[in-house]
């Protein structure tokens, strides 16, 4: 069942049920957002995975939006190596502030003219701030758009990855090298002609102390196997056998350069209490509702929601400096109270979402709740606390 939000009365929306959106169809198309700074080698990249793909129609967006205050921009799709050009008119030029109502619509259109692309590309400018481009992928995903985010994708230069991430910024803002590392699911360092194994080692440690859940992987001229590229699913719970594995895999880690970013991750055992009953959850965020009305059965665990909220909305948790930790990307594995299946819960800054996977709990294994936290000023110790303290119902703990 879809559903529309229909704000009534300041801060009390309700959910509406859509009348025959029910019956979608779920083929949905990919968008793998490709990020990185000024000349790492997205193009490259997008130039060899459109020479070497042979099976797949793949458009691919280049975001050259800039800050401009230019309502119409152009945007370069290129299909099959045939490149054509759309007009978009952008009310504010700026894709990441207007892809729900421009930049989606217009690759919707496109795709009416020109026929469905089996996959899209899109490389967001070297300072665009992915996570809000990728947000709105992902909450329209849910309100039944023809395309799902598929991951993120960060090119690093060798030679100039590390000084962009030492680069020292005003106070309170986040390194855009940085944050686009934190976000990413597949981190490619390219250039490895241009540095030694020293440098190269030196870099690979500090993107691993930036995102200890990213796959890093090496290349030069951007040539990197496609099956590492595209239809990695980390959004969605098709990874969540595979996911399980690799949380057990991540270290809290210690941040190298930026002093802010890193990774924490804890596992809690025992299973999340789930209260049956019919509290209405105080929504201040309306695109939580819309994400929430898609597993509506999952959205009465109200405790793991109060974790969630105070971590990504209120932003109550303080690390022990006294600083509010701010969350980038989150990533776990929980276990339901009643439910014979793991849960997946994803986070990307204040967006969250809780969807049960194909994955059953083994009945030889303890069960536990595992999570993965990028972000500012985060602290393991008070996070794990904060996560017991407000989710684990007592009769657990005990
Ligand atoms: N030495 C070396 N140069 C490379 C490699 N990969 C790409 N380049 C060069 O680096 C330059 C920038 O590459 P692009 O792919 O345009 O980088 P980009 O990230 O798309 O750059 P912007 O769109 O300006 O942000 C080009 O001149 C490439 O030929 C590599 O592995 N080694
Ligand atoms: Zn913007």
């Amino acid at each position: 069942m879809e559903y529309v939000l229909v704000d009534e009365e300041d801060d009390c929306p309700q959910l509406v049920p859509i009348p025959g959106k029910q019956n979608i169809s779920t083929e949905q198309i990919p968008v793998t957002l490709i990020t990185g700074y000024l000349g790492a080698g997205k193009t490259t990249l997008l130039n060899y995975i459109l020479t070497e793909q042979h099976n797949k129609r793949i458009a691919v967006i280049l975001n050259e939006f800039g800050e401009g205050s230019a309502l119409e921009k152009s945007l370069s799709v290129s299909q099959a190596g045939e490149l054509y050009e759309e007009w978009l008119e952008l009310r504010n030029g700026c894709l990441c502030c207007s892809v729900k109502d421009n930049g989606l619509k217009a690759i919707e259109n496109l795709m009416a003219k020109k026929g469905k692309f089996d996959y899209i590309l899109l490389e967001t400018t070297g300072l665009a701030d992915p996570g809000a481009v990728a947000s709105m992928f992902w909450v329209d995903a849910e309100l039944g758009s023809e395309i799902y985010l598929d991951g993120i994708i960060t090119v690093i230069d060798a030679k100039y990855g590390l000084k962009h991430l030492m680069e020292e910024k005003p106070e309170g803002l986040v390194n855009e090298a940085a944050r686009q590392i934190a976000l990413a699911d597949l981190a490619i360092i390219n250039k490895t002609d241009l540095v030694n194994e020293e440098e190269l080692n030196q870099l690979q440690e500090t993107v691993r102390s930036i995102n200890g859940l990213v796959k890093i992987v090496e290349t030069q001229k951007s040539r990197v196997d496609l099956c590492q590229v595209l239809d990695l699913h980390s959004f969605d719970s098709k990874s969540g056998a595979r996911l399980q594995e690799k949380l057990q895999l991540v270290k809290t880690t210690r941040p190298h350069l930026d002093k802010n970013i890193l990774t924490v991750t804890f596992e809690v055992c025992g299973s999340v209490f789930e209260e049956d009953l019919n509290i209405f959850i105080q929504v201040k965020n309306t695109l939580f509702i819309a994400k929430l009305s898609v597993n509506c059965c999952l959205c009465r665990n109200y405790q793991l929601v109060i974790f969630l909220q105070n971590l990504l909305w209120e932003k109550t948790f303080k690390n022990k400096d006294g600083l509010v930790m701010n969350v980038i990307r989150l990533k776990g594995i929980v276990s339901l109270w009643g439910k014979t299946h793991q849960v997946i819960v994803q986070g990307v800054h204040e967006l969250y979402d809780l969807e049960e996977t194909p994955q059953v709990w083994s009945e030889s294994e303890p069960r536990a709740n595992r999570l993965v936290i990028i972000g500012r000023n985060l602290d393991q110790e008070v996070l794990q606390q904060q996560f017991i303290a407000t989710v684990l119902n007592k009769k657990n703990r005990d």
